[in-house]
């Protein structure tokens, strides 16, 4: 570091470090860089630093609400994600959505908001869920649960990989129209697309917290190492998603139904029915594979184990269940759970649980962009052409000027508060997103956050109702590790026990 600095609005200029010293944190803080910045950004006067290393790109980092809508919003044409963020994920994401900017962008996120609100979609999505729930999650908990295998009787799950094997075949299933069967018993190691994605987005993610590119595009150019490695996974996953396409397209053709053939309403076969070339539509599906995949699995990993600390919440949250259960009670239509989209929406206490454990724990716990020209933040702080400015969801969700001194607290009362009571809370639960970005805000916001809802709800629902998850080493607090989306480290092993006899599910 040549000087970390906090910003000052009053124009006092940043704070400055000596040299040394800096460096020396660094150091001494680099297995908890997250809670290290946390901390610096709490002690500036308006919660922005700037971090200014020998040799890399200068960067601002807020955690402060006004900055966070001027960069999302207000001035949302300076904040592109720029070259640097796209060459790192280019390789795999070619010009997806998620990795484009300005009219590439525009043009994609109008498509594609579009499909998003489609109720095709939401049907296909609760179709998938229930299969994909009944079929496969269930069963392999209740295995679990018959196996006296652990402590007290009952085999270790990892909850974190089951889900994340859940979330995969699920967002494959409403992307791609294919079920890998991530979670299929009977297939021993994980599919070849699954694992593809895996090794991908591993090796992005070493190149996004590499000090120096110029390491990884050498790597690259001479095709060694990781570098050979990303390249021949990101080559299983564009040739399976174009062989996809190909067999789609053939099918389409050789389907001739009243609607013309359109029986599919996976998002890969609606863009073909738009017309798209295939590399966009390859580009664009991987996209939403890579946004839909991890997010769900990493919230609802720090869900299931921050319930297992406050029972009380716990006891709160079945309560609601049980209750909406009831309702259909008289249901002739219950397939599995019976529960609709709308059910979900007057879930609050639910709704609230969720939005809380992202709060502390973010799916995806920084965002940076990069300035297309010279600005100054709404706090006073100057942003040169070029720099990057990261907003940092992590450091926000913790910050006492946002959510008041009882910041570090899981409490579902903030999301449930008089001025948040409604029948149906909005999906940020009434928050400005610009205090809560954990799904972006601005005019890039996320596309999936309804869906994501709905998949956290549908499996919080399923699984708390059946069975009682424990943590196999409860006094444990596990790190956060913030890769390309946030993981628990080393897992959430937990033994599971019926709630209740074990009956159809
Ligand atoms: C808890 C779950 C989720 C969280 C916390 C989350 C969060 C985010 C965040 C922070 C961004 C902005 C990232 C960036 O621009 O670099 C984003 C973008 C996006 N998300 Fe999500 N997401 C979740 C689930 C989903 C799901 C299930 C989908 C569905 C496929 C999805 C689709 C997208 C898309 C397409 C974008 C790009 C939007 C654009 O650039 O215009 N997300 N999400």
């Amino acid at each position: 570091f040549k000087s970390c600095s906090s910003s000052s609005s009053h124009g006092h200029g940043p704070r400055s470090y000596p040299v040394i010293g800096c460096l020396l944190a660094f150091y001494e803080n680099r297995r908890r860089l997250l809670d290290w910045y946390t901390e610096m950004l709490a002690a500036s006067p308006t919660q922005t630093i700037v971090v200014d290393r020998l040799g890399a790109r200068r960067t601002v980092v807020t955690a402060n609400p006004a900055n966070v809508e001027h960069i999302l919003k207000g001035n949302f044409g300076n904040y592109p994600k720029g070259k640097p963020f796209t060459d790192v994920l280019g390789d795999l994401l070619g010009k997806g959505i998620f990795n484009v900017d300005g009219e590439l962008w525009h043009a994609q996120r109008k498509l594609v908001s579009h499909e998003f609100s489609a109720r095709t979609l939401r049907e296909l999505e609760m179709a998938v869920l229930e299969a994909e729930a009944l079929d496969r999650l269930l069963p392999a908990l209740d295995a679990a649960a018959d196996h006296p295998a652990g402590p007290g009787g009952a085999a270790v799950v990892d909850m974190q990989d089951v889900l994340r094997r859940f979330a995969f075949d699920v967002i494959s299933r409403v992307s791609l129209g294919v079920d890998p069967g991530c979670l299929d018993p009977a297939l021993p190691t994980a599919p070849r697309l699954a694992s593809a994605f895996d090794t991908a987005a591993g090796i992005i993610a070493r190149r996004g917290a590499a000090p120096v590119a110029a390491v990884w595009k050498i790597k690259r150019a001479l095709a060694l190492g990781s570098e050979r490695r990303l390249r021949d996974e990101v080559k299983v996953i564009h040739e399976a998603v174009m062989d996809l396409i190909r067999s789609r397209k053939k099918e389409r053709f050789l389907v001739n139904d009243d609607n013309g053939g359109a029986t599919r309403n996976d998002l890969l076969s609606r863009m073909i029915e738009c017309g798209y070339a295939d590399e966009e539509i390859r580009d664009m599906v991987i996209s939403f594979i890579m946004a839909g995949r991890d997010t769900t699995s990493s919230a609802l990993t720090w869900f299931f184990w921050l319930l297992t600390r406050h029972r009380a919440v716990e006891r709160d949250v079945l309560d609601e269940i049980s209750a909406m259960a009831l309702q259909h009670a008289g249901d002739s239509s219950e397939g599995g759970e019976g529960f609709d989209l709308e059910d979900f929406r007057k879930m609050r206490v639910l709704h609230a649980a969720l939005s809380e454990t992202m709060r502390l724990y973010p799916p995806v716990a920084w965002d940076s962009k990069h300035a297309a020209a010279g600005d100054v933040l709404p706090d006073g702080t100057r942003v040169g052409r070029g720099d990057r400015v990261t907003y940092f969801q992590y450091g926000m969700g913790r910050m006492e000027s946002i959510w008041g001194p009882n910041a570090a607290h899981f409490s579902l009362d903030r999301w449930l508060a008089p001025s948040s009571t409604s029948s149906s809370v909005d999906a940020s639960g009434g928050v400005s997103p610009f205090r809560y970005p954990v799904f972006q805000g601005g005019p890039r916001t996320c596309l999936g956050r309804e869906m994501a809802f709905a998949q956290m709800k549908f499996v919080a629902c399923a699984v708390l109702r059946r069975f009682e998850l424990r943590p196999v080493d409860e006094g444990r607090t596990p790190a956060f590790l913030p890769l390309l989306t946030a993981h628990m480290d080393g897992g959430l092993k937990v033994t599971v026990r019926r709630r209740v006899e074990k009956k159809q599910h």
